[in-house]
């Protein structure tokens, strides 16, 4: 194999979502089979020990696309000539926690990565935020990164757009690859929303396969917007495997591209698009395609669309302002 190996930087590497992510990744279901990969993991200097265990384990598996695993706790080091970064260690809310203590955590640690990116990162470096809130993380690391193109950061709600997939797949017993152009609008939290209208049931409109407004408006969107508290109630645990899939997903589809008439979901920059304030970080239908996204253009936004497009919107604006008046952004 001649290919030059991408180098994919993970923080929060010994984290859970780190341990299900980064065996994937040395597997090659992150950038594709005939793709070699350099990890570089990131964790503070109280999960190196573990990322060191991971790294063993790792290597054990003989990957024959795996040329490397550098561990760090400085994000310069980390980040530098990576390709593809993965944004997964976060500071969690912890009890007596309020959002903007959170929120001003959560800057502390992806303001300087953002930095570290903007200095060190490969000029085709894509960014994606899986650590919450996620939205908001990318715009504060975005905002550090003012030589990286804005795009280039991205946020997931990959995890919501599989959920919500699955909902409809049990829902109808459709299978769940022919279910398509499902679309995620909004923040990556419970105002998030799930839009069926505009999705396909094997060739037919979504909406009316199902043709019930009431499971739509109350059990669909809940169960989809409030899956990851549900995950924590029975798991003891936020969702990891899920989340590190949704991630390969994302990332795949970025670089690989989205199937012909089909869409995905990605937190990214708005550029003012259905009535969403340029720059905020929200979720989209987009296609992908060499590399690059595009918002899917045209589409008809009902007015129960809209209003709920509108709430998660303001949830959005209402974490931007606050991080501005914290100087994070
Ligand atoms: N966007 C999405 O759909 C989802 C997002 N999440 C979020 O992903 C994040 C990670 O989740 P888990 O892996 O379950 O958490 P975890 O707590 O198991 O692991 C987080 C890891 O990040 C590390 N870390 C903390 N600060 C760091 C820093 N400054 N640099 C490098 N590493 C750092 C910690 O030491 C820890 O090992 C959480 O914020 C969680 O809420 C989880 C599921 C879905
Ligand atoms: O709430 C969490 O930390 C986990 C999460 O984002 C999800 O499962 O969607």
């Amino acid at each position: 194999m001649t290919r030059t190996p991408v180098n994919v930087t993970v923080t929060g590497a010994a984290g859970q979502i780190g341990y299900a992510l980064l065996f994937r990744i040395a597997s090659g279901h992150l950038l594709g089979a005939d793709v070699p990969v350099r990890l570089r993991l990131l964790e503070i200097p109280q999960g190196l020990k573990a990322a060191e265990g991971t790294a063993m384990e790792l290597d054990d598996c003989a990957f024959p696309l795996l040329k490397g695993i550098d561990i760090f706790d400085d994000p310069n080091q980390a980040f530098d000539g990576a390709n593809v970064a993965l944004l997964v260690g976060a500071r969690p809310r912890t009890k007596g926690m309020e959002r903007g203590d959170l929120l001003s955590a959560n800057g502390g640690i992806f303001k300087p990565q953002g930095k570290a990116i903007n200095d060190h990162a490969a000029d085709d470096i894509k960014v994606l935020v899986v650590g919450n809130p996620a939205n908001t993380n990318a715009l504060i690391a975005q905002a550090a990164a003012p030589d990286v193109p804005a795009e280039r950061f991205t946020a997931m709600t990959r995890l919501d757009h599989n959920r919500a997939i699955s909902q409809l797949a049990k829902k109808t017993g459709a299978d769940v690859t022919d279910i398509k152009r499902l679309t995620i609008w909004g923040n990556h939290s419970a105002t998030q929303y799930p839009d069926v209208f505009h999705a396909e049931i094997a060739g037919k409109n979504a909406a009316e396969v199902i043709g019930d407004q009431a499971w739509l408006a109350d059990e669909f969107i809940p169960t989809v917007a409030k899956r990851g508290a549900a995950i924590i109630e029975a798991r003891g645990a936020s969702s990891a495997a899920s989340a590190a899939n949704a991630a390969i997903d994302h990332v795949h589809t970025w670089v690989n591209g989205t199937a012909e008439g089909d869409w995905t979901s990605m937190g990214i920059p708005s550029d003012g698009s259905y009535g969403v304030p340029a720059g905020l970080i929200s979720s989209f239908p987009v296609t992908c395609k060499d590399g690059k996204y595009e918002i899917v253009q045209g589409l008809d936004v009902n007015e129960f669309s809209r209003a709920r497009i509108d709430a998660s919107v303001a949830e959005l604006i209402e974490e931007r302002d606050a991080v501005r008046e914290l100087g994070l952004i």
